[in-house]
């Protein structure tokens, strides 16, 4: 099948230079636990949690009419106190993979076993009685949080492809960069209409990624009941990008 650009591109590269502190976001509150940054330099630890909300009240944006209650949730949650350690094993490097960006390193929390338990049981907790099909992974790191997730809850795991990856016939999502564009592949068959489909990647930075996955969720006639993120880059506003579709971060990077 034939590729398309979609509307939702993304207008920086997907590797990320990070804005200072007082470029204030201008979203809604979404967030739960801030990365800080340790003055070492490549393992943060988090200094004092200053400013935990609950994961539950952190994301969703409620402009989907079906994901109302998910907000609804999420505003009578509580503190979590599992958030803390997830977001002190997450490790930032600076200038990887290029000078000026901060990476945010999710495998330090993969060595973690209770932190990311936490994090999957986090997700599993939102999403077991949400009645969702499928779990939507975005290469490479939601093959990481998608599938244990999907396990949990009951649902099918769908890859998202990076391009030539996929060996049966796909559709395929292209997206903007910085300087050029990427495409993004899912199997066909994989998805039916009717399905209801949660995405899941590791970060959400520009937006680009999440939106093409939507997009090609959408083309095959699945109703994309939210997208879940472990990071947020709240500066560069990728929320905005996801065409009103609900966002649900567990941390977000300082
Ligand atoms: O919100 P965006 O600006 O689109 O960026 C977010 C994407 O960037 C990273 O993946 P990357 O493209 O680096 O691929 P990788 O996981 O295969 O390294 C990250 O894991 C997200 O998928
Ligand atoms: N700063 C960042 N860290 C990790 N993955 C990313 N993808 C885009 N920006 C990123």
């Amino acid at each position: 099948m034939q590729s398309s650009v979609g509307v939702c591109s993304s207008s920086s590269s997907n590797w990320l230079f990070r804005f200072s502190a007082a470029a204030a976001p201008l979203l809604p509150s979404s967030l739960t636990f801030p990365i800080s940054k340790s003055s070492s330099s490549s393992l943060i630890t988090l200094s004092t949690p200053s400013l935990i909300s609950s994961p539950l009240r952190s994301t969703a944006s409620a402009s989907a009419a079906d994901s109302s209650h998910l907000t609804e949730m999420a505003s009578n949650d509580a503190q979590d106190p599992r958030l803390p350690r997830i977001s002190s094993a997450i490790r930032v490097i600076p200038d990887f993979p290029k000078p000026g960006i901060m990476f945010q390193d999710i495998t330090t929390l993969l060595l973690d076993t209770k932190a990311f338990k936490d994090t999957i049981d986090l997700f599993v907790e939102r999403y077991r009685d949400q009645n969702i099909s499928v779990v939507a992974g975005v290469e490479a790191r939601g093959f990481i949080f998608g599938p244990p997730i999907a396990l949990a809850i009951g649902a099918k795991f769908v890859p998202m492809r990076k391009p030539n990856k996929l060996p049966g016939e796909v559709i395929s999502e292209e997206y903007s960069l910085e300087y050029g564009t990427d495409k993004m592949e899912m199997h066909v068959g994989a998805v039916q209409a009717g399905d209801r489909a949660l995405v899941i990647d590791d970060l959400i930075a520009t937006g680009g990624t999440l939106c093409a996955a939507i997009k090609l969720l959408e083309r095959v006639g699945a109703q994309v009941v939210e997208c879940a993120c472990v990071i947020e880059l709240p500066e560069l506003k990728g929320r905005e990008k996801l065409t009103g579709k609900p966002l649900f971060v567990l941390v977000k990077g300082a």
